[in-house]
């Protein structure tokens, strides 16, 4: 088979968050799709070494993060199995010039966009489907004791989370007890 470029990345404004573009072989029978492919994403520019693959299921209107870890630093390679997620990505790199600014996308089963998180990140992201199922690959392992993040809601982010536009009320969103206690972005910044 003629070698075609499976993967295309678009950068973003946060420096290493790209957006990354894939083939998906239709037939017949369904769908086939290459989720990752360690030559061809040395052909686009992402020499990446993943440990871990992990799997979300949420209800519609669950929020998840915002979460990254201090020590052992995870990239991720995240797409959508099902359903339709906002992502959001905050720069939590002191040395960055999008330092503490916040990129947010609409990432869909049918778009099948994914998104490449660089380490220095924090990452959240809403289900805004009744079935929603995401993965996502990362470059380090769970280090529960070095895990932290900033509040969903947090005044000076203000993210602006499409819950009108999916029929989500603000009291409606599922949160972990863990995620209701996260740090702003401010106490964040004064404990980095
Ligand atoms: C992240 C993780 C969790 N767990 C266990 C720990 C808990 O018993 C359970 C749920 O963990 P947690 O509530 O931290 O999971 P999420 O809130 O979905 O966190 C994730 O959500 C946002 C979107 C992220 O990008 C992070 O990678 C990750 O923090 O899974 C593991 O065993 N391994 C893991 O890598």
């Amino acid at each position: 088979m003629k070698e075609i470029d499976k993967f295309s990345k678009i950068t973003t404004f946060i420096e290493g968050l790209y957006l990354i573009e894939i083939i998906n072989f239709k037939d017949q029978r369904g769908n086939f799709t290459e989720f990752y492919n360690k030559k061809e994403f040395e052909n686009i520019g992402l020499k990446l070494d993943f440990v871990q693959d992990n799997y979300i299921k949420s209800k519609k209107g669950a929020l998840r993060g915002l979460h990254l870890q201090t020590e052992h630093p995870q990239g991720k390679l995240a797409r959508v199995i099902k359903g339709i997620f906002y992502d959001v990505i905050v720069d939590l790199r002191e040395d960055s010039k999008s330092y503490g600014e916040y990129y947010g996308i609409i990432l869909s089963e049918e778009e099948g966009k994914m998104l490449y998180i660089p380490e220095g990140c924090a990452h959240g992201l809403i289900a805004l489907s009744d079935e929603a199922e995401f993965m996502y690959k990362t470059t380090d392992y769970y280090y529960p004791e070095y895990a932290t993040g900033i509040i969903w809601n947090d005044r000076d982010l203000a993210i602006d989370w499409p819950l009108e536009e999916y029929g989500i009320k603000e009291g409606e969103i599922i949160l972990s007890d863990k995620d209701k206690n996260l740090p702003t972005l401010q106490e964040y910044k004064a404990n980095d």
